[in-house]
């Protein structure tokens, strides 16, 4: 777990990260959006102590950051940054082994680790370990670029505009890349992105921030259903809000008793599926089903439409989604 304690950073005369606090779950996604200087690289950077908080305190699992020294604590931290930082004289095995090389592994465990990470990534080692990296796509470089911060099994992952340079179909392959290994490997992720979509795919919370405050700090569904006034508001105005509530929440969150013609649904599925498929079948309702095949009852339009609304909809009532399919 990381929290932040009242954390601010002054450049000179000018506040970049203004007595921010927020508490990062162990093993989640954390996704830090905000648009350009809003003091979001600062507040990731202050995590790993490349740069000094002013004022405030970092604690990780319990222990201060400022306890150990910055060289150190930055050994057990992934970190990712936007382009990757591959270092282009280093062939895709050294690159990887950069941080095991530093810790002192021998040799054979680290050639273990680098095959291990390219296969994670699907990148046959017999086929990338000894390119360079100007011999690699940009979604390949990206991805050696998380292997090589993943390389020392750190528990805490820091990215920062890690897809910013990538392609839209590219990137959407890199998220769901990352949301796999995080789920596969259980680490934690702090993300910086500007990107209010992005934040809400791969978050299992969002910090939004501007002008070095934090403004809210919540939920995807939360965020979407009820952003805080003003700013925050303004930014998820440009995303498609009833579907992406949609996209957050399992057909087993508003399944209701009873019974229904027509194909069933897996409980599992999002509601945007549900709602895709009630459009298609042109029906009011559609049975559910378990992924055995056992009947769990029906999704109807109406309780769809109730979900995806304004300032009412969105949110169960006992409060914000648990589970999240994505
Ligand atoms: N080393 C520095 N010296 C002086 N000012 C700095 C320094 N680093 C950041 N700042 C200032 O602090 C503010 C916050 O910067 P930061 O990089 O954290 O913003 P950001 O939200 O990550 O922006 P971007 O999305 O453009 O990277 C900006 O106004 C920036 O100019």
């Amino acid at each position: 777990m990381i929290e932040l304690e009242h954390v601010s950073r002054r450049f000179g005369d000018q506040i970049a990260v203004d007595d921010v606090s927020l508490s990062v779950e162990r093993g989640t996604i954390t996704v830090i959006v905000g648009t350009s200087g809003s003091g979001k690289s600062t507040t990731l950077r202050m995590i790993n102590r490349l740069i000094e908080p002013s004022a405030g305190t970092i604690l990780i699992d319990g222990k201060d950051t400022a306890a150990v020294s910055g060289e150190e604590l930055r050994r057990g931290i992934g970190y990712v940054i936007q382009g990757n930082g591959l270092f282009p004289h280093w062939t895709v095995a050294r690159n990887i082994a950069t941080v095991p090389t530093l810790l002192g592994w021998d040799s054979a465990r680290i050639a273990r680790r680098v095959d291990e990470l390219l296969t994670l990534f699907s990148m046959k080692p017999a086929d990338f370990r000894e390119k360079f990296p100007h011999q690699l796509s940009g979604g390949e470089q990206q991805r050696v670029g998380v292997a090589r911060a993943l390389a020392a099994e750190p528990g805490l992952l820091l990215m920062d505009e890690p897809f910013g340079a990538l392609d839209p179909i590219i990137r959407a392959k890199a998220q769901e890349d990352l949301l796999a290994v995080q789920q596969r490997l259980g680490i934690t992720v702090v993300l910086v992105t500007h990107d209010m979509e992005e934040a809400i795919h791969l978050g299992d919370r969002i910090a939004v921030m501007d002008k070095g405050k934090l403004l809210q700090y919540a939920t995807p569904t939360e965020i979407l259903a009820r952003p805080a006034p003003g700013f925050v508001a303004r930014l998820v105005d440009g995303v498609d809000r009833p579907f992406r509530l949609l996209s957050l929440a399992p057909v087993s969150q508003i399944v209701e008793p009873g019974t229904a013609e027509g194909p069933p649904i897996l409980e599992t599925a999002t509601l945007r599926d549900a709602l895709s498929e009630l459009l298609w079948q042109q029906r009011d309702a559609l049975p559910v089903t378990a992924s055995d095949g056992s009947a769990r009852g029906r999704i109807s339009l109406a309780a769809l439409i109730a979900h995806a609304g304004g300032p009412t909809g969105g949110l169960p009532a006992s409060g914000p989604a648990a589970s999240s399919p994505r």
